[in-house]
């Protein structure tokens, strides 16, 4: 077979790509959405978990199942990480490092699937900063699939030596980021994630060192982003840690329609109410699968939504995980002074299917990016409440692109007040003078949920991860 001949049959021949999120639903929910874009190609996805977090992703569409297969690790048990905990939902904050640890024990099984599996590519989380040497090793190519965006990423630092020693000097610009930006961190949130994110955690690292290690070690870079939304920082970004950084568009999950309502008594229950309320007038209210309010927080949020006058749907995390002892309950009165105005949901809701309803007009949300997504797809203007991990950077970002209204809050220790939260939710969803929000998410729709461009950023991935193959081939062809 001449070498043109060969060059075209290993073109066409599909490719096997293993997926590897961290342990968050925010992070398994669009590595997910990859699988199943990737799959509509004909190549092949093993998606690399434990036995709960597999056992609790949504069902994949039928037609997929042959082209994604599951692959369940055990989580080696770890002293202190709680019982059946697998997921950062399933356990408080302050356990987390120790989910990290057991995570950072997945690289024996995960050396044992590749080297069987020889897989074309292993795209990674910022977590498995230690597969590199692994992947390489089995001449496994290796990348990073980043779900933060590239301005966050742009917040770490590529030269590995980092000047930053105190908060303050996470709340200002990277000295490397040679444009105008104010994407940093508020005081308090560097506070309050400053040990596990910056210093370091009990897993004996800390995020910054597992991201930075990620950005240099990794052949390729594909982040959840778009040129559309963050030209100036995906060029930043390449020239940062120079090396190919290829946008796989912001993957939005595919929309429900209406057949999916038949089986869910959840959801049917939820419809029923929502379906009730004016078209357009339901505030919805949700921090991810993560961030729980403190007391003072929760409050302060319950009688703002109160004050506000506003219809509203709130999935409130009370617990994180069994474990979770840090006990925090809605304002005395409070649900009957607001019944059948407002509804909390305190188990998992159907967020997707709930921000899709007609009768919801804007989100209060936590920043997090996949809910970002989720709502601006569906046009609908955020009000922005940070509480964890990247959020910080996540609000300074929507806020530079007039695509949030933040929360008033003080600086130094995040605190906010019931009127605050009653002004910016009534200023986003109903004072005609500022629809300034409401246009912004109708032009941003154009952006998160334009199908044909998020199937052309996963065509050039695909093509990225082929051309990057054929060296891999030559290479070993070559030795
Ligand atoms: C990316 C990163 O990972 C984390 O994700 P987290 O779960 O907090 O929030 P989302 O990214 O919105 O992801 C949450 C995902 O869970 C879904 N969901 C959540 C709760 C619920 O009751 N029902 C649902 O369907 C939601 O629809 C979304 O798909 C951190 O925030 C981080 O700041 C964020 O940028």
């Amino acid at each position: 077979m001449d070498s043109q001949a060969l060059r075209s049959k290993q073109d066409d021949a599909k490719l096997h790509i293993v997926l590897f999120p961290w342990l968050a639903f925010g992070h398994m929910i669009p590595y997910l959405e990859l699988a199943k874009l990737v799959a509509q190609r004909g190549h092949h996805v093993s998606f690399v978990s434990t036995p709960r977090n597999i056992d609790r992703l949504p069902k994949l569409p039928p037609n997929l199942t042959p082209f994604i297969s599951f692959v369940k690790i055990p989580l080696p048990h770890v002293p202190n990480l709680p019982e059946n905990a697998e997921a950062t939902t399933d356990l408080p904050e302050n356990k987390v490092p120790f989910l990290k640890q057991a995570y950072n024990l997945l690289e024996e099984g995960i050396t044992g699937f590749l080297d069987a599996a020889a897989p074309d590519w292993v795209l990674h989380d910022f977590t498995a900063y230690w597969l590199v040497p692994i992947a390489t090793k089995l001449g496994i190519a290796c990348g990073f699939l980043s779900i933060f965006t590239a301005s966050a990423l742009c917040f770490f630092n590529p030269s590995g030596q980092d000047h930053r020693t105190e908060p303050e000097d996470f709340t200002v610009a990277p000295k490397w980021v040679p444009f105008p930006s104010r994407v940093a961190f508020r005081y308090f949130e560097v506070v309050k994630i400053f040990n596990n994110a910056i210093a370091g955690d009990a897993s004996g690292t800390s995020d910054m060192h597992r991201f930075e290690a990620c950005l240099r070690g990794c052949d390729l870079l594909a982040v959840r982003s778009c040129t559309e939304l963050e030209p100036e920082w995906l060029r930043l970004l390449e020239q940062l840690y120079q090396k190919p950084v290829v946008p796989v568009g912001q993957l939005p999950p595919i929309l429900p329609h209406g057949g999916d309502d038949d089986e869910d008594e959840t959801w049917l229950e939820i419809k029923g109410w929502l379906d009730k309320q004016a078209g357009g007038s339901v505030v919805y209210v949700a921090f991810g699968s993560e961030a729980k309010p403190n007391q003072t927080e929760l409050t302060e949020i319950a009688l703002g939504l109160e004050q506000s006058e506003l219809p509203f749907f709130w999935a409130l995390k009370l617990k994180r995980g069994p474990c979770d002892i840090e006990v925090i309950q809605l304002p005395e009165g409070f649900e009957e002074r607001t019944k059948g105005r407002g509804v909390v949901c305190t188990s998992w809701a159907p967020q997707l299917k709930i921000l899709s309803h007609p009768s919801i007009c804007g989100f209060l949300s936590h920043s997090g990016w996949t809910s970002v997504v989720e709502a601006l797809q569906l046009e609908r203007p955020l009000i922005l409440l940070t509480f964890l991990a990247d959020q910080g950077l996540n609000a300074s970002f929507l806020r530079e692109k007039k695509m949030g209204c933040l929360i008033p809050r003080n600086e130094e220790d995040g605190s906010f007040t019931r009127e605050a939260v009653a002004r910016s939710l009534r200023l986003v969803v109903v004072e005609e003078g500022d629809k300034f929000y409401r246009d912004k998410a109708k032009e941003m729709r154009a952006v998160f949920g334009d199908r044909d461009r998020q199937n052309q950023y996963v065509d050039t991935l695909v093509s990225c991860l082929k051309e990057h193959r054929r060296h891999v081939h030559k290479a070993a062809r070559a030795n």
